[in-house]
């Protein structure tokens, strides 16, 4: 079965619990317990096929023995990061952490990263209290070819699980790209069978 992993980044109190939980169980609760980092589980069917999801929550709280944003790259096929569209210093963090991906992706050779990033902008319902204007975060997504979305997590359920689902389908595409360039295609197995598996009757 396919595993596909994604990691929910961002500054403390932008929301990721919020949508984790509200794609998971629909619902919204306001508040989250959030003592330590937390992997969630959920298996979805992706066009008839059984996909293993694994979702990464950090947790803002600091503990001993958490893992690095490095090491949360590395583990991730896909990365949804998450800004509070009423808090600019969360929209700077989200900003750096997007440089970081591709800085660290590229530099390991991975490719298909430009559609594994997904930069959200959370809490649309706050829009009498807007710090950051949705231009300014279409950009930062056009400069760093990522897919931009803006929602609320505590207003839009629907919206919360198509980017999960988006998100889960271009993962998905990825792993097959990579598994069709590890196996041979279909004319170069069959040329291969025909000059080493067969073997024929002397005469
Ligand atoms: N108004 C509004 N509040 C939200 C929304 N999403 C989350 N919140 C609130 O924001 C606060 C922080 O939400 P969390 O989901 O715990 O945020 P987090 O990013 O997981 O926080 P840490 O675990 O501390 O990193 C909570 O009080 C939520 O109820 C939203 O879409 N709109």
């Amino acid at each position: 079965m396919n595993e596909i992993k994604v990691a929910v980044l961002g500054s403390e109190g932008v929301g990721k619990s919020a949508l984790i939980v509200r794609f998971l169980t629909r619902r919204f609760i306001g508040e989250y317990a959030s003592s330590s980092e937390c992997i969630y589980r959920k298996r979805l069917s992706v066009d008839g096929k059984p996909i293993n999801l694994q979702l990464y929550d950090p947790c803002s709280q600091a503990y001993e023995g958490r893992s690095t944003v490095n090491e949360q790259i590395q583990w991730a096929h896909g990365f949804i990061v998450v800004y509070d569209i009423s808090d600019r210093s969360s929209f700077l963090t989200a900003k750096a952490i997007v440089h970081l991906i591709r800085e660290l992706r590229l530099g390991t050779g991975k490719r298909n990263v430009d559609s594994l990033i997904f930069l959200v902008g959370n809490k649309q319902d706050l829009g009498h209290m807007r710090e950051v204007r949705r231009e300014e975060a279409q950009c930062l997504a056009a400069e760093c070819r990522c897919q931009f979305y803006e929602l609320s997590a505590a207003e839009h359920h629907q919206e919360v699980a198509l980017i999960f689902f988006k998100m889960v389908q271009n993962a998905n595409v990825g792993s097959k790209a990579k598994e069709r360039r590890r196996r041979p295609s279909g004319s170069m197995a069959k040329l291969i069978n025909n000059v080493f598996g067969k073997r024929r009757k002397s005469v």
